[in-house]
């Protein structure tokens, strides 16, 4: 079997994770960081690595292009990759709670022959959710809570103030469309369970912090015509960056492997 290509948008926590747990069969060939980042990475990296800062410097044609950047990363670089008709797998989903993004995406998607692979990400149920979406659905609630310090950073810090909580605090309630945009490195999860459902304004989040949690918890409640589900699911965060649990980036691990196998499951 001849080796494929993989470009990995973005070299943080999540895509280093994701090159750790890269199958056989897909290598590294291309990364793609700020201008900022080009020389550390090239160190890191060595030779077999190209490293660019932007996707259209890429002479060759990689089998999958990966998104581990953040919503800005997906808003740079996206409509480049679809419009080359490549296939770019996201975990920045809550860009597209921006309309106008997403419907660019969608566009250079439609006029270049890519494909716009939304992963799952941090959750599990996606599966299910659009297919009970084929049947009409009543509600989806999604609730995330994280230990303070996963919190840090975000627009939770003008809400609550996060090291004085003694006990669980919700500190947000509000819609998938606005919890992904006031928070882009937590709440992308909001984002991918609105497009599996029923969207954006409809799709009721509320965010927590508690002290004493060691995992990121994710909840999700979906009632339609098909019936009802609820998923919990406590994930493990990554070691080198709280906010994002190692889930998510197993789901890219999967999306990878995905491009060789002939089945998909
Ligand atoms: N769908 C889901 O379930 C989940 C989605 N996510 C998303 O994944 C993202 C990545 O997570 P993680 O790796 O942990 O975050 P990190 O912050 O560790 O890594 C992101 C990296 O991307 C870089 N970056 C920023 N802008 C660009 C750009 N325009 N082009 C290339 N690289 C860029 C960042 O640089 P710099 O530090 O200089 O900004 C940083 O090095 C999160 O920001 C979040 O949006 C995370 C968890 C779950
Ligand atoms: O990784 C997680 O637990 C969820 C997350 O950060 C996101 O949805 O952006």
């Amino acid at each position: 079997m001849t080796t494929k290509r993989l470009m990995i948008i973005g070299y943080g926590a999540m895509a280093q994770e994701v090159h750790r747990l890269l199958p056989a069969g897909l290598e590294l060939a291309w990364v793609v960081v700020p201008e900022s980042q080009l020389v550390s990475t090239r160190e890191q990296l060595g030779a077999g690595v190209e490293v660019l800062s932007s996707t259209t410097q890429c002479e060759g044609r990689p089998d999958l292009v990966v998104e581990c950047a953040g919503q800005p990363g997906l808003a740079e670089h996206g409509e480049a990759v679809l419009g080359r008709g490549l296939t770019l797998a996201i975990v920045a989903t809550g860009a597209l709670a921006d309309e106008a993004l997403y419907g660019r995406l969608r566009q250079a998607a439609e006029a270049g022959g890519g494909r716009m692979l939304v992963l799952s990400g941090a959750v599990a149920g996606m599966d299910g959710l659009a297919a009970a979406r084929e049947g009409g659905l009543e509600s989806v609630t999604y609730e995330a809570c994280k230990a303070p310090g996963s919190w840090k950073g975000s627009h939770a810090e003008q809400l609550v103030d996060l090291d004085a909580l003694t006990e669980a605090t919700v500190f947000y309630e509000g819609t998938a469309g606005e919890a992904a945009r006031l928070f882009p490195a937590n709440a992308n999860v909001a984002a991918t369970i609105a497009l599996a459902g029923i969207g954006m304004q409809a799709t009721t989040v509320r965010l927590t912090a508690d002290p004493a949690a060691t995992r990121n918890t994710h909840r999700i409640h979906v009632q339609g015509r098909f019936g009802e589900f609820r998923i919990e699911l406590n994930g493990r965060p990554l070691e080198h960056n709280p906010k994002t649990s190692m889930l998510a980036a197993l789901s890219v691990v999967r999306a990878c492997r995905q491009v060789l196998d002939p089945v998909t499951v």
